[in-house]
This record gives C-alpha cells, sequence and structure tokens, in this order.
C-alpha cells in the first residue's frame, strides 16, 4: 500500500517496525548555527536540513520540522520543499510540522489548511488551551495526525499545565482524558508529553492506553533516555507508541563540513540508547 493513503497512526506503526527507531528528527535550523559554507546561502536552510534527513532516514520513525525557525528567516518556501523532499524520498516516514497552533474555528480552519494542503505534513502540533473547537478543524482532515500539548517539556509548563481542576486533578491529565475519551473523533490525536518529566508520561500514558506520544527534550534539554522510554512503554509493544524527539543536539553536532555524517553519529547513538532501553 502507498504510505501516503495510510492514516499518522498506521504510518507511525509502520515506522516504528520496519525502522525499528522511536528517534525523531527535529529540524530547528538557528542561521546563527549553521556550517559557515551555508550561512547565508539562499538555499541554505534547505540544505542543511536536506543533508541531515538524507544522512539520518534509515535511523528514524518520523522528522519534525518546527515552523518558527524557517518562518523567521523568511525561508517558508525551502520549508515546502524541505517537506516535499522528504514526503518524495521517505514516503515511509511520517513528517509532523511542529506550529503549536491554537485559535478559534474559523481561524483553526486555516492553519490545518497551512499544515496540512500548503505544506503537506502528516501531523500536525496544536494548543489546547483554547478548547475542542479550536482543535476540530484539524480533525475533519481525514488521516491527518493532531498532537495535541499536554505536559510540555519547558520548566514554565507547570505553571499552568500542574494547577489542579475542580476535580482535583491537574489540568494536563484533564487534557490527557479529554484527549482520550472525547476529542478523539478521528482517531488520530497523540500528545505531546516532555521527556523532561518522566513520572508524568507514565500518568499519561496510564489513562491514554496505546495513544502515540511525541516526547521532546532528550538531547540538549537533558530528559534522561532510560526514564522517559519506561515511563512510556507500552505492555506487550516494546518499541512502540513513543515518538522521541532530538533537535539541537543532533542538528549541530558538528559546525563543519561534516555536519551530516557528524548528525547521523549522533541520531545512530540516540537511536540505538532508545532501543536498548526499550529491550528492558
Ligand atoms: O511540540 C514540540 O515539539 C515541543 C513540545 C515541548 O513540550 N517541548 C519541546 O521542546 N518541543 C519542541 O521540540 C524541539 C526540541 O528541541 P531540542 O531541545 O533541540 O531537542 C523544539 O523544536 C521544541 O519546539
Amino acid at each position: 500500500m502507498n504510505a501516503c493513503s495510510n492514516t499518522f497512526n498506521q504510518q507511525l506503526q509502520s515506522a516504528w517496525a520496519s525502522q525499528g527507531s522511536m528517534l525523531c528528527v527535529g529540524f530547528d535550523p538557528d542561521p546563527k548555527r549553521l556550517p559557515l559554507a551555508l550561512q547565508g546561502k539562499p538555499e541554505g536552510v534547505f540544505e542543511f536540513c536536506r543533508d541531515i534527513a538524507d544522512a539520518t532516514a534509515d535511523l528514524v520513525c518520523a522528522f519534525k520540522p518546527q515552523f518558527a525557525y524557517f518562518a523567521s528567516q523568511r525561508a517558508e518556501a525551502q520549508l515546502e520543499k524541505l517537506i516535499r523532499h522528504l514526503k518524495d524520498k521517505y514516503p515511509h516516514i511520517p513528517v509532523i510540522l511542529d506550529s503549536k497552533r491554537g485559535d478559534i474555528g474559523s481561524t483553526a480552519d486555516h492553519y490545518a489548511l497551512e499544515a496540512f494542503e500548503r505544506y503537506g505534513a502528516d501531523a500536525v502540533t496544536v494548543n489546547p488551551y483554547m478548547g475542542f473547537d479550536t482543535i476540530e478543524p484539524y480533525l475533519k482532515h481525514a488521516g491527518k495526525g493532531v498532537i495535541v500539548l499536554c505536559r510540555t517539556s519547558n520548566p514554565g509548563g507547570s505553571d499552568l499545565q500542574f494547577l489542579n481542576t475542580a476535580s482535583g486533578e491537574p489540568l494536563y491529565l484533564h487534557v490527557a482524558k479529554l484527549a482520550a475519551q472525547k476529542w478523539n473523533t478521528s482517531g488520530q490525536i497523540s500528545l505531546v508529553v516532555g521527556a523532561t518529566y518522566p513520572e508524568e508520561i507514565a500518568k499519561v500514558r496510564a489513562i491514554v492506553g496505546d495513544m502515540p506520544l511525541l516526547i521532546p527534550g532528550i538531547g540538549a534539554q537533558g530528559g534522561d533516555i532510560d526514564a522517559t522510554v519506561n515511563a512510556g512503554r507500552i505492555t506487550g509493544a516494546p518499541g512502540t507508541g513513543m515518538i522521541i524527539n532530538s533537535s539541537r543536539a543532533i542538528l549541530y553536532a558538528s559546525t563543519g563540513n561534516d555536519f551530516a555524517q557528524a548528525a547521523r553519529v549522533v541520531a545512530q547513538s540516540t537511536r540505538d540508547a532508545l532501543r536498548a532501553a526499550a529491550a528492558k
């Protein structure tokens, strides 16, 4: 079957199995950290990400370009070109557009079109703060993944996400329940839970069953791989259920012309560490 006709969840299941990996390489191309040879080059951002994608494609279950890094440097056309490249060359690897949108329904309609039609992403990250009617427009795109922020990886996530709701549970667990029990009309919702909060990953997993979790925070943010994989595991299905993202630790493994090869070395050791943790 053509991988592109599959739903996001089917793509993920196939990628976990065929790639033997839960690693997601994130593309956060900081213009100041590109190799000198690419800085200021008209398509330097595209070339940087493309070369790292080509060097790591056999090691990942997903790719995740971060929208702001492209938009802030007027590189949206390069983002489009990157996603086209990824879909043409690696149709079996789902692409998550990380833009964390959240707005009223009529506006969200257009954010959904942006992610799925303009950029051709398989999934998009969204912010649930404004409620279900702001998530619904994404769910109407059949088969597309909608990845809802739940317990984010940053310390300030606690400011709101740890507040207790009227039922006595913290807000992030309420979000997990809503996502699993009420909102998942398309069956394609996933949740973001940071690797920096493994105890919370376990609590979310206990609520959401085998729902996929996007887990950023290993690598540059210091999240522990063993604790993360242990907390997010699905009983009886090791090596599945998690999309574990690393961006800067892989992208900037070298500032020289060997950047893609150096990225591969870090991606491979990260993939191997995730595999070893899953096998424990
Ligand atoms: O949705 C995300 O991807 C995300 C959620 C979150 O809670 N924390 C988080 O770091 N991210 C993103 O994941 C990536 C992490 O990058 P590194 O810290 O360089 O690995 C960045 O693109 C963040 O925007």
